[in-house]
């Protein structure tokens, strides 16, 4: 519900009918829209935001952003504003943080579709923790190849689709609900993507064996990992030449009958496999070519090692995910904003979702005997072959065994 904006006039009264200008001044200029317009322009000026025209004898004149609107909601307040011609909105979109440090935590940006508005929205209160609701994570998912459903913001349930932003990195600290994340997107693929082709690699042990039997493989070390990599990289060649053949530059645009099925890769605590040169390898080749060949990864780690996400892994990483992380250093390495360390410990499932600039989100909460029950639906009776052969020690102890395969 809007409440209405308190004008000068009114503050005039507050300030005494007769009473002074002076006093009635002060009013207005600490009344909450005022202080939220006079925070708006600190921002733009200590954070250059404005568009520089040269003047007479080559003076730099500064035009800023002008607010439209500030408007007070029960939960929030909005302010509008437009940029001048000429100023790139990018400049906005890519100080987002600014925006986040000025206002808090609960601030958000929307850019209209004529990128020159934009809305910033100052909310007062965080999303509650939820539970996974099967029937309503379906009204957003119709429509979407490979439907990825993050959770709720501010604004809104945030679901997309990972055709259109492919691979996902999923990173926090111990505790913070990554597993839960996981367990919650792989739910909802496994439900709403018929004949998805799903890849199971636990390296931690912990969360994957609820999708054996569902999943076509669920390993629990790094060699059975390699061998699932060798098996993509031969499928990924085949599929290219079915691309050639049909001469389509994606897996969307062959016809129905020749079209192979989404496969998707999901390795938990990958930076376990920093040392597995193979491994690594496979997984870039994935993330670089993947997307065209319908071969997507979500990958998940603990703490974002900088090694692991060098350049090509990280670039095609496109979302990610950053639940609470333990510093700004980390949060920086995984989002590119400390963000992610402003996160409290007591915050479960709370992220920064990065995908077209960053916000807050808080994850669903889905138990494992929920998952369980939601999947049976979807088990084949017997574990795969190669699960039943699976061995079964952890991955750590098998660090120095990685079979080096033709690839
Ligand atoms: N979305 C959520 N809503 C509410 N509580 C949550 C949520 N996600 C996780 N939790 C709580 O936090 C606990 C830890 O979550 P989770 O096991 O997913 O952490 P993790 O990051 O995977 O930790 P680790 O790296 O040690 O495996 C869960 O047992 C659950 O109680």
């Amino acid at each position: 519900m809007l409440v209405s904006g308190v004008t000068l006039v009114a503050a005039a009264k507050l300030a005494g009918a007769g009473g002074s200008g002076v006093a009635a001044w002060l009013v207005w200029r600490s009344m909450p829209d005022q202080v939220f317009r006079r925070k708006l322009m600190y921002l733009f000026r200590f954070g250059n935001l404005y568009y520089k025209i040269n003047g007479y004898k080559g003076r730099e004149l500064r035009s800023y952003p002008i607010i439209k609107r500030v408007s007070s909601y029960l939960d929030r307040t909005e302010a509008a504003f437009v940029l001048p011609v000429g100023m790139d909105p990018t400049r906005i979109t890519e100080n987002e943080w600014l925006f986040r440090q000025v206002f808090g935590a609960g601030a958000e940006l929307s850019m209209s579709e004529d990128a020159k508005t934009f809305v910033l929205s100052v909310y007062s209160t965080s999303v509650a923790p939820f539970e996974y609701d099967a029937a309503e994570v379906d009204e957003y998912t119709p429509g979407l190849n490979l439907p990825i459903y993050v959770g709720r913001s501010r604004s809104g349930d945030m679901v997309y689709d990972m055709v259109e932003h492919p691979h996902l990195l999923i990173a926090g600290e111990t505790g913070s609900g990554k597993s839960v994340a996981l367990r919650s997107v792989l739910t909802t693929l496994i439900r709403r993507v018929p004949g998805l082709e799903l890849y199971c690699a636990d390296m931690k042990r912990s969360e994957f064996h609820l999708f054996r039997g569902i999943a076509q493989e669920v390993v629990m070390d790094a060699a059975g990992l390699h061998r699932i990599v060798l098996k993509l990289r031969r499928e990924m060649r085949e599929r290219g030449d079915l691309l050639d053949r049909y001469e389509v530059a994606h897996v969307n645009d062959l016809p129905i009958w020749d079209r192979p099925p989404y496969i998707v890769l999901a390795v938990d605590e990958v930076a376990l496999l920093k040392k597995k040169a193979d491994i690594m390898e496979g997984i870039e080749e994935i993330a670089t070519i993947g997307r065209a060949l319908g071969v997507f990864l979500i990958l998940s780690m603990q703490r974002p090692d900088a090694d692991v996400l060098d350049g090509k892994l990280k670039n095609n990483l496109t979302v990610r995910m950053a639940f609470r992380h333990a510093d700004e250093i980390n949060s920086r390495i995984t989002i590119g904003t400390a963000e992610a360390a402003a996160i409290k410990q007591s915050e479960k499932g709370r992220l920064v979702l990065k995908l077209d600039g960053c916000r807050y989100v808080q994850g669903p909460h889905l138990e494992l005997t929920a998952a369980r029950e939601m999947l049976e639906p979807y088990r084949k009776v017997e574990p795969t072959a190669s699960e039943a052969q699976a061995p079964r020690e952890p991955a750590e102890e098998q660090d120095e065994y990685v079979e080096v395969g033709l690839l």
